[in-house]
Order: structure tokens, then sequence, then C-alpha cells
């Protein structure tokens, strides 16, 4: 799905910046309790959190809003006993939900099972509240729609419990996971997931502090998740960052040399708004600009919608990288399309609807749990008869394909794991015919496959790929590099001789 782009407030000190985050959280109270009930919050733990919950207790505006149609939920919890004064309840109870008193139902505060005879361990925790999340979901779904989740970020660019180099950071298939051995105290935490923290309508990223700026600079570059977690957090209709000065971070100038720009001044009112990096920024607005062009169409948007909704990683192409599929499909006169990485079925759609009736797609899927996402939206754009969408891993279902002597592609769409980009690509080849025009996703990764060091291993696979495939003579290729609001990648671009 297309996520929202990025805005970055920035406050001159972390005093005011919890004052105006309350400040902020109480408005958007207020004003989605004239059109929506119950509304749902996730609260973070943190310096800033505690202290901008602190600040909501304190406001008379407080009194505004009809806290028994607002539900509290946490984004993690270091796992130990109740009342541990360490545990994020147990502080957020201090700085707010003891003082908004009989006010707030205690049904609606929803803390994450804490350390006990009962609940020995983080995963009976995660389950727990997995289960407590269900329970309050609308029309069946998995959790509750979240309006506002709240997020502070670490030095090292964590957020929630979600740490640099854990695999929790991919957690797919469960909405809340246990964290052993975290590298911040105490080991033990329990953590939603991103696929549920980005189905949020709106995320607020919080940070302050100097220790903080080189964290925010990487996740407002749109650095790997892997490095920076933060980087991944992503509202479904608005990403905020809420930074103090120190924290905010200096702007890179998007010049050829990638050189450092000063940060700005602030207004006069203490707002700053425009600190991201502003070569980021322009890129998303142009996307933005160009929409109308693009013309991205209700059906598109219920396949992206029904995506996000459940909970799938944010990863699909845009609205104009699934523009480019459709047009160069339609340019080759595609009338059989392979895709290799259907996700929730957003490329799929656009792939699909630019056949002849009598077209044929076959997209390859590992997770069953997302094919049933696709398969869903697109039996609800009627395409189901066009599209064979294949479960399993894709290495097998390719050759499978190849052992049965399948027509060749016409075109063929690779978007999956990029450790096995080569031999997708290899097997992609194999089913082509001569003129077969073979698009691969996600190839020049922020930059990173210049770098031969790289410790990320999608990165690797794509130098695996570049590797494989510039010793193919059996191609003509190129990339284009893209910019835009999935930030700066690339697609390879293979004509098959
Ligand atoms: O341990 C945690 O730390 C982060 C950030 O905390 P901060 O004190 O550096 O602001 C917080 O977001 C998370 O909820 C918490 O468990």
């Amino acid at each position: 799905m297309t996520p929202a782009s990025l805005e970055v407030l920035v406050h001159p000190d972390a005093e005011v910046l919890a004052a105006a985050t309350a400040a902020r959280l109480l408005t958007r109270l207020v004003d989605l309790q004239s059109h929506r009930s119950p509304v749902h919050v996730v609260l973070t733990g943190g310096t800033v959190g505690i202290a901008a919950l602190r600040a909501v207790a304190a406001s008379p505006v407080r009194d505004a809003v009809d806290w028994t149609g607002v539900h509290l939920w946490w984004g993690d919890e270091r796992f130990l006993p109740d009342g541990d004064p360490d545990r994020n309840e147990t502080q957020a109870r201090e700085a707010l939900v003891d003082a908004l008193g009989d006010a707030l139902p205690a049904g609606n505060v929803h803390a994450i099972p804490a350390l006990s005879d009962d609940v020995p361990d983080g995963e009976t925790s995660a389950r727990r509240y997995a289960a407590e999340l269900r329970a309050h979901a609308a029309d069946s779904g998995l959790a509750p729609r979240f309006d506002v989740l709240l997020l502070g970020m670490g030095p090292d660019g964590h957020v929630a419990s979600l740490f640099p180099g854990r695999s929790s950071l991919f957690e797919a298939s469960s909405m809340v996971v246990a964290e052993h051995d975290s590298p911040k105290p105490p080991s033990e935490r329990v953590s939603l997931t991103f696929p549920l923290i980005r189905s949020a309508r709106e995320v607020w990223v919080v940070a302050a502090g100097a220790e903080k700026a080189p964290a925010v600079a990487r996740a407002l570059a749109g650095d790997d998740v892997r490095t920076t977690p933060a980087a991944g957090a992503r509202g479904t209709e608005r990403t905020l960052w809420l930074l103090d000065l120190a924290a905010a971070p200096t702007v890179p100038d998007g010049g050829p040399d990638g050189g450092i720009a000063p940060a700005e001044h602030t207004d006069d009112d203490g707002l700053r708004p425009r600190t991201a990096s502003s070569a980021a920024r322009a890129w998303a607005a142009v996307d933005a600009y160009v929409a109308p062009l693009v013309d991205e169409s209700p059906a598109a948007r219920d396949v992206r919608n029904a995506a996000a909704d459940a909970g799938l990683p944010d990863i699909a192409v845009s609205a104009a990288q699934g523009r480019l599929l459709e047009i160069l499909a339609r340019s080759v006169g595609a009338r059989r399309v392979l895709e290799i990485g259907t996700l929730g079925g957003y490329s799929t759609w656009w792939l699909a609807q630019a056949l002849p009736p009598q077209g044929r797609l076959v997209t390859l899927e590992l997770s069953g749990a997302h094919a049933d996402v696709a398969r869903a939206s697109l039996a609800a754009a009627g395409l189901q008869e066009r599209v064979e969408l294949v479960v399993g891993a894709a290495l097998t279902s390719l050759d499978d394909l190849v052992a049965s002597g399948a027509e060749p592609f016409d075109l063929v769409f690779v978007d999956a794991d990029k450790e096995q980009l080569a031999p997708y690509v290899d097997r992609a080849i194999a089913l082509s015919r001569p003129g077969t025009l073979i698009v691969v996703d996600n190839v020049v990764r922020d930059g990173a496959v210049v770098d031969p060091e790289h410790p990320d291993t999608r990165v690797q696979g794509v130098r695996a790929f570049y590797a494989r495939v510039g010793a193919d003579d059996r191609v003509d290729g190129t990339v284009v590099q893209t910019v835009g609001e999935k930030g700066y990648d690339g697609f390879a671009l293979l004509r098959v001789r």
C-alpha cells in the first residue's frame, strides 16, 4: 500500500515538545469524538511519551474529552510484574490514568499482561494481548483500527520494543511478540509488530535529545529498518514526527554530494514545520502532485486498503509505480504475465487489468495469509478468472512451471525476497521468449547496492543478481533509479534476446 508521507514538527525543547504533543493529542481526540466512537489510542513508554501523558493530565482540555469513548493500548511493555516502576503501564497510570479516575472506565485501559504465575513468559503475555486486541476489533478483524499510535524512539532507532537487527522487525504473522535479551533493559519485553503498527491511521513518533538526532536523521532518510527500526513506523493516513530541536537532524541537502545542511531556525512561534530530508519530502510531494495524472482508481485503492487493513507489510509498489507496470504491460502487448511476489495483490491488480480479457497472470506468493488477502481483493475486482495465484516457495513454483513446459510469458515482474533474486531471474528467463520484458523491483536500495560489505542480506541478494545478470548473454538490461514516496530505489529492466 501507499503510506502517508512524513510530516516533521520541531519544538524548541523537550518540555515544549511534551506539552505540544499532549495538546495535539487532546485536540485530535476531541475532533475524532465529533464523528467516531470509540477512539483507540496506543501509548508509548519513554521519556517524552510519559511527559506528554503528564501534560495531558494537567491540561484543562482533558475535560473536553469523553474518556468513556477512549480506549488506551500500549505499543510495548517491559515484561515485569504488575506495578513495577519500570513498566510503561505503571508510569502511564501515574502520569495520566490515575488522574482521570472514574472518567476513564477501567475496561478501556488495555495494559499488556504483566509477569505473574499465570503469565510466566513474554510469549503468553503476547498471546493474551493479541486476544485482547482481537476482542476489540471491529468487523471480526484482528485488532481495533488505532486512531493515534504514539511511539518513542531510542538512540539506537528502536520503536516500541523492536530493536535493530532483531527478527521481530520482520514478524509478519503475529501482531504481538515477546522480545528476549533486549539491548535496552529490562531484557524481557513484549511489543506490537510492524504490521499492526502500520495499520494505525496515524503514527506519531516523539523524540527529544541530541543523542537521538542521528537515528532521527536515518529514519527520516528512509534507512533500512534493520538498522533503524523507526524508519518502518508509518501510519496509513498520517506519519508525524514530533521532535525537539536537539533531536532534529541536520538536513540532507539533496545535492549530488549528499551533504548535510545546517538545521533550519525555528519560526517565531517555536514551530519549525520543515526539517525532514528536503529531498525525500520533495520526492513524496511530487508523487502527490502527479497523483491526478496517475489517477489511481477506487478499485486499486480498495486492494491497497484491504492489504493495510489486514496488516500486511507496507512494501507494495506505489500508485505511480503500479501505473508504470500497467503501461509497460500494455506497451509490450502482454497476454501472459508472471509475477513473483503477490503480497496483497496491489501490483497484481495493476498488471492483471492491463491484460486483454483472455490474458493470464500467474502470481506466486509464499504466505498463505497474504495470498488470502490478495485472492479476496482480486475477486472483488472481478479479476479472479484472469489470475492464477500459486501459494508456496517461489523457486519451487518456478521450477514446476519450467518442468511443466509452461507457455512463455510476455512480461515478468519480480518483487519477492531479494536474497533469491538471482535464481528467480534465472528461472524468469527460462520462462521467457525473445522480447520478454523482465522488471525487477528494489534493485537500488537507497544506494546500498554499491557497498560490497553491506551487512543486509537483501542488499547482497541484489548484488548477486547484478553479478549473475551482468554476465548473462540471454538478456539486455538497464536500471532506472527511482525516487518518490517509496524513497530511493530502482527497477531493473531486462529484455530477453
Ligand atoms: O524502552 C523504551 O524506550 C523507548 C524510548 O524511550 P526514551 O526514554 O529514550 O524516550 C520507548 O519508546 C519504549 O516504549 C520503551 O519501552
